[in-house]
């Protein structure tokens, strides 16, 4: 039997409802684990508008959202629930929520907290060495030119990591485990974040240009929000200069897509490995046609074990939350 957008059965009654917003990737294992705790709410079976989907199950009986980061959670979704005190989103990144207009609201707001972080940050180098070393351009040549017994000399160089100054832009969690994994390759880094930090050694630079204009490399692990939506834009990818190599695993809107795509086709810098981009599921078809550039679809954060934690930590919020317990991850809502 295919599955119900949700169970009116009398099983249900009286359990929590959760409204799923996405479905977020990880909610085919956490629902099992959970459903006979709460009452999912599945509008993404229906066929019918969120709106009209919410007249049929009372808003005022919602008290909490599960969503995943695809889907934005506006003011006027947040509207269809008079009742809502807790979202739940099974992202690191809150960009695709309106923080301020649940802080007016007094809706508490849980993430994946840390989980991700050394998931994230091992894929942020993993993109560095394979652009700058070519593995997936040696690998789709090496798959072609064999045929022809092409030289092997003829394959380009790469560039050297070890020894490179990468710049690192927003040093929270992510970013300190990526430097961590970078410091043993001789790397030296340095950082831009929005305030300097008194517990590290690494050089601060108050602005993303400075930071580009000492460095070789730019990874790019800082949250999506009013102030640093394409922080990384032309006069940042000038100042890294044609050697440069940007990471991006944060958010697509951390860099100026059109721009990179400009000043990468124009040799204005030297390649870029990206694991997000601007408009998910979008990517620009010149990417495609690159072999300095390394791409990944938004994978950073999930592999076989981040995923099992994923469901924990979701589940374990809405768990506490309907049991008046502390939340395990709440996010800290802006002025
Ligand atoms: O991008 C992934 C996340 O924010 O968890």
């Amino acid at each position: 039997m295919a599955e119900e957008a949700y169970n009116s059965s009398s099983e249900m009654k009286g359990l929590p409802k959760v409204l799923v917003l996405g479905p977020p990737l990880s909610f085919s294992s956490l629902q099992p684990l959970y459903s006979h705790k709460f009452h999912f709410l599945k509008p993404h079976l229906s066929d019918l508008s969120l709106q009209h989907f919410l007249q049929i199950h009372h808003p005022p009986s919602i008290a909490a959202i599960l969503c995943s980061p695809n889907y934005s959670v506006t003011a006027e979704v947040l509207r269809l629930l008079p009742s809502l005190r807790l979202l739940v989103t099974t992202s690191i990144g809150t960009d695709h929520i309106d923080l301020r207009e649940c802080r007016r609201r007094g809706i508490q707001v849980t993430s994946a907290g840390a989980i991700f972080s050394e998931d994230v940050a091992d894929m942020a180098v993993a993109l560095l060495i394979d652009g700058m070393r070519k593995i997936s351009a040696a690998d789709r040549w090496l798959r072609t030119q064999n045929r022809h017994n092409t030289p092997w000399h003829l394959f380009p160089l790469g560039s050297k990591l070890s020894g490179k100054q990468v710049g690192i832009v927003g040093l929270g969690r992510i970013g300190m485990e990526v430097a961590k994994r970078l410091e043993p390759f001789g790397c030296i880094i340095s950082y831009n974040s929005k305030h300097k930090k008194t517990t590290v050694s690494y050089p601060f630079y108050p602005t993303v240009v400075e930071l580009a204009t000492n460095c070789g490399v730019l990874v790019l692990c800082c949250e999506l929000n009013e102030q640093t939506k394409h922080i990384i834009n032309r006069e940042v990818m000038l100042a890294l200069g044609k050697g440069g190599f940007i990471v991006n695993i944060g958010r697509g809107g951390l860099i100026d897509e059109k721009e990179l795509v400009k000043c990468l086709m124009e040799g204005e810098i030297g390649g870029a490995g990206l694991d997000v981009f601007e408009n998910e599921p979008r990517v620009p078809q010149e990417l495609f046609e690159m072999n300095n550039v390394v791409l990944s679809p938004h994978a950073a954060a999930i592999t076989e074990e981040s995923f099992m934690n994923m469901c924990e930590v979701a589940g374990g919020n809405l768990e506490a939350f309907f049991s008046n317990k502390p939340l395990i991850s709440p996010v800290t809502l802006p002025e």
